[in-house]
């Protein structure tokens, strides 16, 4: 899977990708209505809504971005309707050549975790059957409970070819409260970036590793030490638009191939439609202010790695 989201980069020229975080106040009235109508102001009827919502954003940008990043707790509070939903939209982007990055930031004592791994990115035996669950192309983990808990992962994902976004510095505003302390005066993060490099080697595909890290666009400077730590794992980079990532913040986290680095926009293209640089396009015409949004930031990321 990491050598088809290298593919998917390379084909569209985009190191992006557009987070479907779907939250109902994003989802303009016609199309809330219109799930209310058939399904009522149930949890039925709030899956229906973002549902509708993900195909047509993904419908308007599919053919600019290689990935999509569904946010499983977006859909988990809409109960089991949700994961219906969340297992919808896995699909519907799978079809469309889209690589999917489950977003389920899971880690636990091993043996939960090899139960997460096996319903995420595995399969699971019922009698004489096997059945792959989510069937996500990456999963995001966290793995502060340590490697006993991020290795049933890695082994699952050795066997499906499957891929990992392990978190190793995180955009958010404490993030620093445990992932900066020092140990023999070296942030913890880096501590956890090594590991990261160490897990990938083992599981290496064409040029990258099938092992990646989550890192916050928040921490630019932190970044680029990291970039340098693990040189063969492709970094998830969220944090840009919303949380105030631009894109001149983010050039470090690429390699002097222009690979490596992935970029992670949720609400600053699902939610385009609400900002005044979009607002011409109006409520109805959400999905194409998305579609500008998208272009918007492959522009600006492209002129940002330009100037390098
Ligand atoms: O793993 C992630 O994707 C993640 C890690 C992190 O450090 N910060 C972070 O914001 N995220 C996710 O990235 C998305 C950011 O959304 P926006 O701020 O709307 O672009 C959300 O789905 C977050 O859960």
């Amino acid at each position: 899977m990491i050598n088809k989201l290298v593919a998917n980069i390379k084909k569209t020229g985009a190191p992006i990708v557009v987070g479907l975080d779907p939250m109902l106040n994003y989802i303009p009235k016609h199309v809330q209505d219109k799930a209310f109508a058939e399904y009522g102001e149930t949890l039925e009827g709030a899956a229906e809504a973002i549902w509708q919502f993900n195909k047509e954003i993904v419908d308007k940008t599919y053919d600019l971005i290689p990935a999509v990043k569904p946010q499983i707790a977006m859909y988990e509070q809409f109960g089991i309707p949700g994961l219906a939903a969340f297992k919808k939209t896995v699909d519907y982007c799978k079809e469309k050549g889209l690589v999917v990055i489950g977003d389920i930031k899971r880690g636990d004592i091993g043996s939960t975790s090899a139960a997460y791994a096996v319903g995420h990115v595995g399969r699971v035996q019922v009698g004489s059957k096997t059945y792959v669950p989510f069937d996500e192309d990456f999963v995001t983990v966290n793995p502060y409970l340590g490697s006993d808990g991020v290795k049933p992962f890695v082994d699952v994902c050795k066997e499906e070819k499957k891929g990992l976004f392990i978190l190793v510095k995180t955009s958010n505003p404490s993030s620093g409260e445990f992932q900066d302390r020092l140990i023999d005066g070296r942030p913890l993060y880096e501590l956890v970036g090594e590991k990261v490099a160490e897990w990938g080697s083992e599981h290496m595909g064409d040029e990258y590793s099938y092992v990646g890290a989550v890192v916050g666009a928040t921490y630019p400077e932190m970044g680029k030490v990291l970039r340098k730590v693990m040189p063969k794992s492709y970094i998830l980079v969220p944090g840009y638009g919303a949380q105030g990532g631009k894109g001149k913040d983010l050039v470090h986290f690429f390699n002097e191939d222009g690979l490596g680095a992935i970029i992670n926009s949720s609400r600053g293209i699902i939610a385009a439609y609400k900002q005044e640089a979009y607002a011409k396009y109006g409520e109805e015409n959400f999905g194409d202010a998305s579609r500008a949004a998208v272009e918007d930031m492959i522009a600006d990321i492209r002129e940002s790695l330009e100037q390098k």
